[in-house]
């Protein structure tokens, strides 16, 4: 499926600075032998590090970097700094994406310890939800896909380090033994802080981006739209905003959405002008392991309960609630038809079961398949992005009738973000329960999805729940 990588083998090359300058020296000789350039991608074991606290100390905001962490599963990476990058606004993204995944690794140098998880070379990619930025005011080109120039990662107990650098035969040798050396030495004493959940001494004053009247206006609208069947779901979102004394602390933040939504992808995603987008996502859009394909229907809300009776009865409400499962059902009837295209079988249990977050439940419906016929990563979310569970059925009507009723830009609010690895590996989430961290401003997104019988209160609230998963972890 993927370009091989040329593999080689050196143990040492991070404990032993003689070794680490003469391979990359030897790597530099087959290339002016050749007269090309190549990415070297040097993974290594690590002691037991915090990525996050790694991010904090090393990212710099002018450069790009990429946080992602599953809490109850103990992983986490961070990607810091370009060693390769690939931008582009406009359509065929996600195909001219996986181009250059392709030829990228097709020009890699892979060694040390690639046997791993998180080893060896891993693109990360955020998109955003319109493939074309029609006011031109998104913070976010419509593809970031980066390699980084360094990714840190732990799952559970194993650690690995990846240092990724480009040679051609100009490249001096010395100078990027002793970065790499330098970097490794900084890293070493700066791979641990002791986080704890912090919170916001004065209350934030968040404010409408526009007015939540225009929100219920616009859900009786397309209500209406739904009765005379011009299209059937439609997901609707509202954005606010909040203006902090100080600037807001990104990797605070993301230390209490771990801390809080420890069964939530935590995430952090910067376009290296200084605006980062950060959130905790539930919903999985593709997982690729080993050619087996997870994905995730996940529509339909309701509230937690204060107490366990409360609970089970807002589950059961839920479960049982003949509107919440029409909507989960367009998502479900979504992806299965999008994989058909694709060639791809899968399987799925016959009812929805739960997912169960801190302050809000949605029905959850996993899909598995497996890769077949060279399917990559990418064409596999082309076909996905936007699912009903973001956009609505049918989509292009559903896209257009979005542009029409919010009148702010949705960037990457409900757009995939995640990573590929050269073994074809990946995993991508959706990014919902978000925000855009601009300084002392951030900007906060949640949507629901409006189908017959909604009611614009009721979706209101539910966005409103949906808003303060985020909002009472910004510090
Ligand atoms: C659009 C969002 O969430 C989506 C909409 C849901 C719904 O309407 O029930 C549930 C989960 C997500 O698929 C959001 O959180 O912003």
């Amino acid at each position: 499926m993927f370009a091989s990588v040329p593999v080689t083998h050196h143990a040492n090359l991070f404990e032993d600075r003689k070794e680490l300058h003469q391979f990359l020296l030897a790597c530099k000789q087959t290339l002016i032998e050749k007269g090309l350039q190549k990415v070297v991608s040097i993974s290594l074991p690590s002691k037991p590090l915090d990525p996050l606290a790694v991010l904090d100390r090393i990212a710099e905001p002018e450069k790009l970097h990429f946080y992602w962490e599953k809490a109850n599963q103990g992983e986490a990476i961070a990607a810091i700094d370009t060693a390769a990058k690939f931008k582009l606004e406009g359509v065929d993204r996600f195909s001219q994406a996986q181009k250059f995944i392709d030829s990228c690794l097709a020009n890699t140098i892979a060694t040390g310890a690639l046997d791993l998880p998180f080893s060896g070379p891993h693109f990360f990619c955020t998109f955003t939800f319109f493939d074309e930025n029609i006011n031109g005011d998104s913070p976010f080109p419509a593809a970031t896909v980066f390699l980084p120039r360094w990714q840190f990662s732990c799952q559970k107990d194993c650690c690995v380090i990846v240092a990724n650098t480009v040679i051609d035969s100009n490249a001096n040798i010395e100078v990027i033994a002793e970065n790499i050396w330098q970097k490794l030495h900084q890293i070493r004493l700066a791979n641990y802080r002791n986080f704890h959940l912090s919170n916001y001494k004065q209350k934030l004053q968040p404010q409408d981006v526009t007015d939540r009247r225009n929100f219920q206006s616009s859900v009786v609208s397309a209500l209406q739209s739904i009765r005379s069947k011009h299209f059937s779901k439609i997901v609707l979102a509202h954005a606010i905003e909040v203006n902090s004394p100080r600037p807001f602390h990104r990797v605070d933040s993301l230390n209490n959405l771990r801390i809080i939504y420890p069964d939530c992808y935590v995430f952090s995603t910067s376009n290296g002008k200084g605006q980062d987008f950060i959130g905790a996502s539930p919903e999985r859009l593709i997982r690729i392991q080993e050619r087996e394909l997870e994905t995730d229907a996940l529509a339909g809300s309701a509230p937690r309960g204060k107490t366990a009776a409360e609970d089970a009865y807002f589950a059961e409400l839920l479960l049982r609630s003949e509107k919440e499962r029409r909507e989960h059902r367009v998502v479900i009837d979504f992806i299965v038809d999008r994989l058909s295209n694709l060639g791809l079988s899968h399987q799925r249990l016959p009812i929805p079961g739960l997912l169960q977050l801190s302050n809000i439940q949605h029905l959850w419906t996993p899909i598995r398949g497996k890769i077949t016929g060279g399917v990559q990563p990418l064409q596999i979310l082309a076909e996905l992005h936007p699912t009903p569970a973001v956009a609505g059925d049918p989509r292009d009507i559903a896209l257009s009738q979005i542009r029409r009723y919010e009148a702010f830009d949705r960037s990457v609010y409900a757009a995939p973000l995640g990573w590929i690895d050269h073994r074809g590996n990946s995993e991508f989430v959706v990014g919902i329960r978000s925000a855009l961290i601009d300084s002392d401003r951030a900007r906060l997104y949640a949507g629901a999805g409006i189908v017959a019988g909604s009611d614009p209160d009721k979706e209101l609230a539910e966005i409103q729940l949906k808003l303060q998963a985020l909002l009472k972890a910004l510090v």
